[in-house]
């Protein structure tokens, strides 16, 4: 995983710079810089004696395919090349008669190959308009079922390079690695991307890539929450936290987020639990707070969290309304998102809202903001981040397989970090805990997200099972540690 942040190019933006590059060096140049990086790394996966089988498609990305099986061949490792198809785009002809003139054959079938160390699938890449079908499906069912090494070209085959969904429901190639060329592209981090590409390697290719609008979230951009804490401060200095939420049978999502708040470093946390028999200290975290009697006024916080457990009843509603209209930063979760998707004015009152806010709905949450069925989020969730920031006005953090963060502006952010250890009760409840904490911090209100995102992620790197969302929070104030560790002796 690259701990920098790295730039994501769209589709269009990658057309632009390799016709500028195309123009610049020659228009072989870059598929040959590829194939080239592709093969080298191959032959460090390989030993004396193993093969090779590359499965090549018929454009650009068959190229890279084809050149990386004339460099593998050039060093005199055992390659075997499969097209199922002709080559159909003017570059990929051309590597496929240099394959030729350099005395090498072609089969149709992946099945006539010997066994190999490593397979290839340079089947499709950017260009992909349509599932794959025919032989080329075929060629994936190969590739798939394959005890190999196994290295996708740019993008798995039949993945939707932009949004991380199989191109019409029907799953491509699952790689073990996938090398991604000139930039990383959106799709290798959502849905179904990550369990597709495997690690994502990126080759450059000696070109200077612009920035974009969009990009993965590395450490880069959260500087100040991974500085060590300067000795002349008290905790007066780390901010007052109310966190509101936790009624009746829910009284727990209110106490994660709580604690995570604690443990990620607010300098005090008030619990305002909406809950009947709220107990009067918690046992675990006895440096909680509890609000009692009226509600607290959040102007007398340095943050809010609102949402954890609270419930839809008018008592919340009220107190969201309330939340909305204070002058601090707020972090909105959960059932505080429900009753803003089902209340006009509420949604008035934050897209008014000039203090920091940030929204943290997962994918249910998102579509009932809005107005639309939650497979019209999956089908593009950077494009859905986006347009809920416009409609809000808020930092949305859109939570999920690759969790997207967005501004108004159009900027965004995908975080790499995390896996399916996630996908447990609460840990939804100390994420918004974890903003809250870093904006009582007075940190910057996107660091904060992208920093709260990156960490809670990170956390559970490595884990296989017997994770629950109070390990997460310990685990997150402990990957925070070791970042700060690290950038103190850097
Ligand atoms: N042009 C350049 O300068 C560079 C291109 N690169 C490679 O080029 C790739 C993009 O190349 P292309 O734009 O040619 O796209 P692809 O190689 O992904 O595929 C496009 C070709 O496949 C056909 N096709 C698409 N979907 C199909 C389907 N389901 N069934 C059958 N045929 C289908 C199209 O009609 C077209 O002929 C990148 O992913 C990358 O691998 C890299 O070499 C870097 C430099
Ligand atoms: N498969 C997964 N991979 C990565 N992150 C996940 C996955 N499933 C859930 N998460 C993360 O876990 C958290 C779940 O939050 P949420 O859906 O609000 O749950 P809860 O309400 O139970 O706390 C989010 O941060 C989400 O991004
Ligand atoms: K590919």
């Amino acid at each position: 995983m690259s701990l920098t942040s790295l730039t994501i190019l769209n589709d269009d933006e990658l057309k632009l710079l390799e016709h500028r590059m195309s123009n610049l060096l020659g228009d072989d140049v870059l598929m040959r810089r590829a194939g080239e990086a592709a093969a080298a790394w191959i032959r460090g996966e390989i030993n004396e004696g193993e093969r090779v089988t590359v499965l090549a498609g018929p454009g650009n990305n068959g190229g890279d395919a084809v050149c990386a099986a004339l460099a593998l061949r050039r060093e005199g490792v055992a390659v075997e090349l499969v097209m199922p198809g002709p080559a159909k785009s003017d570059l990929c002809r051309r590597m496929v008669e240099e394959w030729r003139a350099a005395g090498g054959t072609i089969s149709e079938d992946p099945y006539m190959t010997e066994p190999a160390a490593v397979v290839v699938d340079g089947l499709f890449g950017t260009g992909q308009e349509k599932p794959v079908s025919g032989a080329y499906l075929d060629a994936v069912l190969w590739f798939n079922e394959r005890r190999a090494k196994k290295l996708s070209l740019d993008v798995p085959t039949g993945l939707n390079p932009a949004t991380g969904n199989w191109i019409g429901t029907i799953p491509g190639c699952r790689a073990d690695a996938t090398m991604a060329f000139l930039a990383v592209k959106a799709g290798l981090y959502l849905n179904e991307g990550p369990d597709a590409a495997g690690e994502v390697i990126l080759r450059e290719l000696d070109v200077s890539v612009p920035l974009s609008s969009l990009s993965v979230t590395g450490l880069d951009e959260f500087r100040y929450v991974r500085q060590e804490r300067a000795r002349f401060s008290h905790k007066g200095t780390f901010g007052k936290l109310l966190v509101t939420g936790g009624d009746t049978g829910r009284l727990g999502a209110a106490f994660l987020a709580s604690r995570a708040a604690l443990r990620l470093g607010a300098g005090s946390v008030t619990l305002e639990a909406f809950a009947e028999n709220v107990p009067a200290v918690d046992p675990i975290s006895p440096e909680l707070m509890f609000a009692t009697g009226a509600h607290p006024v959040d102007g007398d916080f340095t943050a809010t969290v609102i949402g954890p457990g609270l419930g839809q009843t008018e008592r919340a509603r009220a107190r969201v309304e309330a939340a909305l209209k204070s002058e601090k930063p707020l972090v909105i979760d959960a059932d505080a998102l429900n009753l803003i998707a089902a209340n006009m004015p509420l949604q008035d009152l934050l897209l008014a809202r000039r203090a920091a806010t940030v929204i943290t709905p997962h994918e249910g949450e998102a579509a009932r903001l809005l107005r639309r069925p939650v497979e019209g989020v999956t089908v593009d969730r950077v494009a859905a981040a986006r347009e809920l920031a416009v409609q809000s006005g808020a930092i949305v953090v859109l939570k999920g397989t690759g969790t997207v963060t967005a501004l108004r502006s159009g900027r965004a952010w995908v975080n790499p970090t995390g896996n399916a250890m996630l996908a447990t009760a609460g840990s939804g409840d100390v994420l918004a805990g974890m903003i809250g904490a870093f904006l009582a911090q007075k940190f910057d209100a996107v660091e904060s997200a992208l920093a709260a995102v990156w960490i809670h992620g990170q956390s559970v790197d490595g884990c296989l099972a017997n994770v629950t969302a109070s390990d997460i929070l310990e685990m997150s104030a402990e990957t925070l540690e070791v970042l700060r560790a690290r950038s103190a002796a850097e």
